[in-house]
């Protein structure tokens, strides 16, 4: 046996790198004029990318204001804003390949990335839209790669009503390791979004969110 070559090909198929978004990607669309594409396993071998963004991010722990008193926010962030270098390179590429498959549809590019840390199962984000800014009023889309331990994305309209066609209040969205998800048409506005707790014993999970300029 050619203990060389087999080496070689070894270190082929676990390098890093991202997978075609063109024929894997479905869209799922949503009422309202809401829509979530799905893209399992988008980038291979990121385990390289989890863990170096794990130890190397300037992980911020937040505290907000809740009513009349201040909490922790359950999750850890750090944003990159429009032309800040990103802690990785696998994040521009991901960022470019995203501006480039999703061009003519979104007119922009993908310029920032916005990345959250769940440390365990009891961090998570609350119910809300990204509708900070020009989201709030007009289309744009968030695209989402989602690293290590597998959460769900739940996503619910935002008038209080039914998913058409069923009695269910939500869709879940569960997303592994590499997986991307991006949520376009009228989807911050009209559809809110959550990454539920889970009792699940989960590790860490970090995402990462790219969006165009303006929209947070
Ligand atoms: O964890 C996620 O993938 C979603 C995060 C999110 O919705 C946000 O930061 O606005
Ligand atoms: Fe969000």
């Amino acid at each position: 046996m050619d203990l060389t070559l087999q080496g070689s090909l070894l270190d082929l198929t676990d390098e890093m790198s991202l997978r075609h978004l063109g024929t894997a990607t479905r869209r799922h669309h949503l009422t309202r004029g809401a829509w979530v594409d799905v893209r399992p396993d988008w980038l291979s071998a990121g385990d390289e990318l989890f863990t170096a963004l794990l130890h190397d991010v300037p992980w911020h722990a937040e505290r907000r204001q809740m009513y009349d008193s201040v909490v922790d926010v359950p999750r850890l962030t750090k944003f990159y804003a429009a032309g800040e270098r990103l802690p990785h390179p696998m994040l521009t590429t991901a960022r470019e390949a995203l501006s480039a498959h999703y061009a003519d549809e979104l007119g922009e590019p993908f310029v920032t990335a916005g990345l959250c840390l769940y440390r365990d199962g009891r961090d998570s984000v609350a119910w809300h839209g990204d509708r900070i800014g020009r989201s709030r009023d007009s289309d744009t889309m968030i695209a989402i790669l989602s690293l290590g331990s597998s959460r769900t994305l739940t996503l619910r309209p935002r008038d209080g009503g039914t998913i058409e066609g069923t009695s269910q209040k939500t869709l879940r969205f569960p997303l592994g390791h590499g997986d991307l998800v991006v949520m376009g048409g009228s989807c911050q506005r009209t559809w809110d979004h959550a990454v539920p707790k889970t009792s699940e014993a989960v590790g860490p999970r970090i995402s990462v969110q790219f969006r165009v300029s303006g929209v947070r």
